[in-house]
């Protein structure tokens, strides 16, 4: 239920749907040392991931957010933006979207204010529809794996099939194909594609490698999810 007072104009922008549906995968990075974020992005877009996620866990995260804003092909947006105060300095750095593990009316409200798509977090059949009240139909499911998993998002997809999902949390190379090949599932996200180990040692070429083979999820993703179907949701 929208309480009073917040706004009731929020609601999940086309720009954001077509975002989810570039890539079946957003890596989830979590960038500790500066120096990683270009040749980490260079090595996630080479490999055919484009839009990335960069957690604001870490005090390097908003200028590595800068940085990576400046390399050629690269969407990127920042996580764990919790509240206002993350929403805007993200905003500032340069991110082009944000990404809560849940939700709140000031946070959803500030996104709405500075015209950042917001990619608002659920885990439960209430929280859903609470988003769906405040006007959402693309939503981060987290955390995925310990919330049932594909299993719970296949359920939702009766009641609540007007909700689409990136599910995050847990995810893997092998088990990312069980959610994609659901109607209900845009994209997921996960850091299994930039390995921390493999970033701290530099294998740029390896986690290329990943992001192809991540890529490559596109081939089971469920049909109304390809790329067509951002399409429609833009007009
Ligand atoms: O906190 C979780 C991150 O959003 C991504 O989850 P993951 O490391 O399990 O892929
Ligand atoms: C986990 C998550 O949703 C985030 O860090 O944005």
């Amino acid at each position: 239920m929208t309480p009073p007072g917040a706004k009731n104009n929020a609601r999940t922008p086309p720009s954001m749907h077509m975002l989810c549906h570039q890539a079946p995968v957003i890596p989830v990075l979590t960038i500790t040392d500066l120096a990683h974020a270009v040749p980490l992005a260079e090595a996630l877009v080479a490999g055919g991931l484009p839009v990335l996620e960069v957690t604001l866990r870490t005090p390097a995260a908003l200028q590595a957010i800068s940085l990576m804003a400046r390399v050629p092909g690269v969407t990127i947006g920042a996580g764990t933006v919790l509240n206002p105060n993350n929403a805007r300095e993200a905003h500032r750095a340069g991110a082009t979207f944000a990404v809560s593990p849940g939700a709140t009316h000031p946070l959803i409200d500030c996104c709405e204010d500075l015209g950042l798509p917001l990619l608002p977090g659920a885990a439960s059949a209430t929280e859903i529809m609470q988003l769906i009240d405040r006007g959402f139909d693309l939503m981060k499911f987290f955390p995925a794996a310990a919330t049932g998993g594909a299993a719970a998002l296949q359920s939702f997809g009766g009641p609540l099939s007007q909700v689409h999902f990136c599910p995050t949390g847990g995810i893997s190379q092998d088990s990312a194909k069980d959610y994609l090949a659901l109607p209900n599932v845009a994209c997921v996200g996960g850091s299994w594609v930039a390995p921390t180990k493999m970033v701290q040692d530099e294998r740029w070429g390896e986690i290329r490698q990943l992001a192809h083979l991540a890529r490559q999820l596109e081939n089971g993703r469920h049909r109304a999810n390809g790329t067509d179907r951002h399409k429609s949701d833009s007009k």
